[in-house]
């Protein structure tokens, strides 16, 4: 049988009931007892079973918050020649995917400390993405919608790898609102970086930049792709970070980038709406990117032999762009760790390469120069 309380102890109790963060001090003054006879008294509750521990409050303020997308990746490969209206043999594979938790899990296999915030359906495919992620990030902030589906891209390939057509399910991202996002006010008002994707809806993304503003975060902006550039908030001022590839800024600024001097004035044009820092990748070409202090770099991509398959190597990019602009490397550095991490990926058969750890992609880098 446990012992009774004292009334004293009862006291205590009641108020760490209330406030499980309350510290001695405060329940000395909140008493009219001295701290040590606090301590005493905390200790006797101990022994009696009524306190079990003490829990450690983590300051957050390690965390990369990734916002966006966390989709069921399914490839299709026909067999043969692919024909419409009727059914084609296939070989399929699903694998986990969306662009904030590609870069999330890229991070957490970096190293740092991640949440993703999504939302996602009650499902098998929400299941299946939390199984393979949850090593890497923190999923306790992601929304569960009852009634939605999960979000899913579907790529029909040809023969050779090509795309025929994709299909994107993301309608659950429409529930990442400002208002979910407020409620995670002081996970994000804490962050060491804010990432978000272009699954959000736009004035989510709005509602994003004023609060990175706000609170003086820095925010990196990944688009998706070119249709959803529509999603870009109309004041881009402050922006830590945009990594796009050209298709995405063609869209974005109705041009077309055939030769160096066009992919640069892109760049310029970003630059002059106030971002601090940009990249536009460009396939087989490498990337070019910018800021107003260092200027405007080319890295080349690096020649990529077995190239296995080339779903997430923008998201490698993005991922050890933002990364090495953490620890303080200078744009030169930022971009090669980009071009290692992509090349690396592109060779492995995973979305996020497997073998990805800080020690390797340094020894990556060291090879690779
Ligand atoms: N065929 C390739 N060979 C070597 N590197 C590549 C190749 N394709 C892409 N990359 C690397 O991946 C980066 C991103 O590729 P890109 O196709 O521009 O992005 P996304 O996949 O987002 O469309 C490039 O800047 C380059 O470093
Ligand atoms: O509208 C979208 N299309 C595609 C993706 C994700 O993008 C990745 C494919 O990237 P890439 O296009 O770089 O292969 C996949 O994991 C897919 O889930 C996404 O988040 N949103």
């Amino acid at each position: 049988m446990t012992e009774r309380m004292t009334e004293k102890e009862q006291l205590i109790f009641n108020l760490i009931q209330k406030n499980p963060y309350i510290s001695q001090q405060e329940l000395a003054e909140a008493l009219g007892l001295s701290r040590p006879s606090i301590a005493n008294i905390i200790s006797g509750l101990t022994r009696k079973g009524e306190i079990l521990g003490r829990a450690y409050v983590l300051n957050e303020s390690q965390q990369i918050v990734c916002i966006g997308g966390a989709n069921l990746d399914r490839k299709f490969q026909v067999k043969n020649k692919a024909q419409l209206g009727t059914s084609n043999p296939i070989q399929s594979a699903k694998s986990v995917g969306g662009v904030a938790r590609n870069i999330a899990e890229n991070l957490g296999r970096l190293g740092m400390g991640v949440s993703l915030v999504t939302a996602c359906g009650t499902d098998s495919d929400w299941s299946f993405i939390e199984e393979s992620s949850t090593l890497y990030m923190h999923l306790d902030q992601v929304a569960k919608i009852p009634g939605k589906s999960t979000g899913s891209y579907t790529a029909v390939l040809d023969t050779d790898g090509e795309l025929i057509i994709a299909l994107a399910d993301m309608e659950v991202y429409e529930s990442i609102t400002p208002e979910l996002l407020q409620k995670q006010d002081v996970l994000l008002s804490r962050a060491k970086c804010i990432v978000a994707d272009l699954n959000c809806p736009k004035e989510t993304l709005q509602f994003l930049c004023q609060f990175a503003r706000k609170h003086d975060r820095p925010i990196a902006l990944i688009p998706v792709s070119s249709p959803k550039m529509n999603r870009i908030p109309d004041d881009l001022d402050g922006i830590a970070w945009l990594i796009t590839n050209r298709d995405e800024s063609e869209t974005y600024f109705n041009i077309k980038i055939t030769n160096e001097d066009e992919w640069k004035l892109a760049l310029e044009k970003w630059l002059s709406l106030g971002i601090a820092n940009v990249v536009i990748t460009n396939g087989k070409k490498g990337a070019m990117i910018a800021n107003n202090e260092e200027g405007i770099f080319h890295m080349p991509s690096i020649e990529t032999k077995d190239i296995l398959d080339v779903t997430g190597a923008g998201d490698a990019f993005s991922s050890a762009v933002i990364y090495s602009w953490l620890n303080g490397k200078n744009l030169r550095d930022i971009a090669k760790a980009g071009a290692v991490n992509a090349s690396k990926t592109l060779q492995s058969s995973y979305t996020v390469r497997q073998d990805l750890s800080a020690a390797q992609l340094q020894k990556d880098m060291e090879e690779l120069s």
